[in-house]
């Protein structure tokens, strides 16, 4: 059947293209743009043509949450975001919202069977994740039909008990899990409840155990395990634990202080399922998954902010500011280069970014997302003004660190929503590297830091003076000082850089 499409761009119709016999039945997807053959509608040929066997792809097999957090939606936003693409089949319909489940209705066996049955024999699945597999039957019809079409790798969430602490799969499933799927499964994710049910109610108390569980519910069957903390009572860290057999990996980010982590094993195993399907390695899969090169708050310590005219005045390249700087102990860089030219600019940001990766420090750029780009810096740094954080996210990915300039808990508020990662929040005393900048003191400082929810550094005539009342405000989220004129208006970046580490450390 060929349905009458037309192209976004100008509404021409596209020319089916005869020498396309395979793909004959999406005769959409074999047509070239009658004007333009690079056009909307090639782009759209390319990215529906899963045959082609080009996009990575994977299967969510899991349950629908009505509210959206969890599930098949969680699913399909993550792959989404890594830019995968996802098919689904969907096992039971769910009436959930951020409270609770408030209903369940599971599809029947023969129908899962159907869906999965449409997509694999149609389309090239490179990985196929698994959700909620709310009855023993459909473990048994899913394990059959994995064995008839070859996958890629299978990523197995045994989900069990929502967030919310309603149950969404009874004990009668475990059977096959055990039996079936566990051991033909390459990374099977349990939170520390699931992994005690996988293990006959054992509890977990504490990363040791979860080290033990990993390695007993390895001996289960599946390839690899990750055993996830976020339950974790009393840890400061989200702390999961990895196993391939052989090494263990503890697995370390900074705790979120939220209940509304709803959703957050869903899409950790969908983030996993789609970088194996890019081609990651399972290691690098899970690393980039639990976010673990990405943006630590502690690096917000001190915070230095090169500055082009200081450098001039002091007769120094950025390179050899920014040395000094990591040498004295700085722990994150941002090059904020006003009136460089673009190339210059360029060449001197790959050059910083060697000396800071050399340090293990990360280099962000500020308001230049080009340039950020160009040279793969860690991040940016955008202000009220630049770039929105949206769009800066869109355009540099989930990877990179964005921080934003906020004086306001609105902006803080609006900084969270956008994808930053940290704000910087100022300017807190009274300043001339930023003409007419309104101070909002230590007062303002603390009020957007009570409101954050993200990390904040704190900006705006801080030095060697004044660093310590600033830190000693014990204000929540506050992680460090940034400073400018302290440590690139002195005749000896390194001393000073040093002296300050030692203030606020
Ligand atoms: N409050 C939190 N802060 C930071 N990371 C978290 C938090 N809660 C969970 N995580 C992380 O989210 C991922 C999912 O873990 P978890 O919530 O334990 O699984 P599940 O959603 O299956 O219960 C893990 O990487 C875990 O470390
Ligand atoms: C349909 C469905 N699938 C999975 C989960 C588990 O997600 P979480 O444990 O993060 O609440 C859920 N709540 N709903
Ligand atoms: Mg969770």
């Amino acid at each position: 059947m060929a349905t009458q499409l037309l192209c976004m761009c100008c509404g021409a119709q596209p020319q089916p293209q005869p020498q396309a016999a395979p793909f004959m039945r999406f005769p959409f997807w074999n047509s070239v743009h009658p004007k333009n053959p690079t056009s909307v509608v090639r782009v759209q040929a390319e990215a529906a043509d899963m045959n082609m066997n080009s996009i990575p792809h994977v299967l969510s097999v899991a349950g629908s949450d009505s509210g959206g957090g969890a599930g098949i939606q969680a699913d399909l936003k993550t792959c989404a975001a890594r830019r995968v693409y996802c098919s689904t089949v969907i096992t039971a319909v769910t009436a959930q919202n951020t409270a609770g489940v408030q209903g369940l209705n599971i599809l029947p066996e023969d129908f899962v069977a159907d869906q999965l049955h449409s997509v694999l024999s149609d389309m090239h699945v490179h990985v196929v994740k698994t959700g909620m597999l709310p009855s023993l039957n459909i473990v048994k019809v899913l394990c059959q039909t994995l064995r008839k079409f070859p996958i890629k790798a299978l990523v197995v969430d045994p989900v069990m008990i929502s967030t919310s602490g309603d149950v969404l799969v009874g004990p009668s499933v475990l059977a096959g899990f055990l039996e079936e799927l566990l051991p033909m499964t390459d990374i099977v994710t349990p939170n520390i409840k699931e992994a005690s049910v996988l293990l006959g109610g054992v509890p977990l108390k504490s990363v040791s155990d979860m080290r033990t569980a990993a390695k007993l519910i390895h001996d289960l069957g599946p390839r690899n395990v990750l055993v996830k903390g976020g339950d974790l009572p009393n840890s400061l860290d989200a702390i999961d634990v990895f196993f391939d057999g052989e090494e263990f990996y503890e697995l370390c980010s900074p705790r979120v202080n939220t209940r509304n982590s709803h959703g957050t094993g869903c899409t950790l195993a969908s983030c996993i399922a789609a970088e194996l399907a890019k081609g990651s390695s399972m290691l690098s899969a899970v690393k980039s998954s639990c976010r673990l090169n990405r943006f630590n708050p502690n690096d917000l310590l001190l915070y230095a902010v090169t500055d082009s005219a200081m450098n001039r005045k002091w007769g120094r390249s950025i390179a050899e500011a920014v040395k000094a700087a990591v040498e004295g102990g700085a722990t994150i860089v941002q090059l904020r280069e006003k009136d460089a030219e673009t190339r210059d600019f360029l060449e001197a940001a790959k050059v910083c970014l060697e000396i800071c990766h050399s340090y293990g420090v990360p280099l962000l750029i500020n308001d230049r997302i080009d340039v950020a780009l160009a040279c793969d810096a860690d991040g940016v740094h955008v202000g009220q003004s630049d770039m929105p954080a949206r769009l800066a996210r869109t355009l540099l990915g989930p990877e990179k660190i964005i921080g934003v300039s906020c004086k306001t808990p609105e902006q803080a508020h609006q900084a969270w929503i956008d994808g930053a990662d940290y704000i910087g929040c100022g300017g807190v005393y009274p300043t001339n590297t930023k003409a007419n900048n309104r101070t909002i003191g230590l007062e303002g400082l603390k009020e957007v830091c009570l409101a954050s929810t993200l990390p904040v550094v704190a900006i705006g005539g801080i030095g060697l003076s004044n660093a310590r009342e600033v830190m000693k405000l014990g204000a929540p989220n506050l992680n460090g000082v940034a400073v400018v004129s302290a440590l690139f208006d002195r005749e000896c970046i390194l001393t000073e850089t040093r002296n300050l580490h030692a203030l606020v450390s």
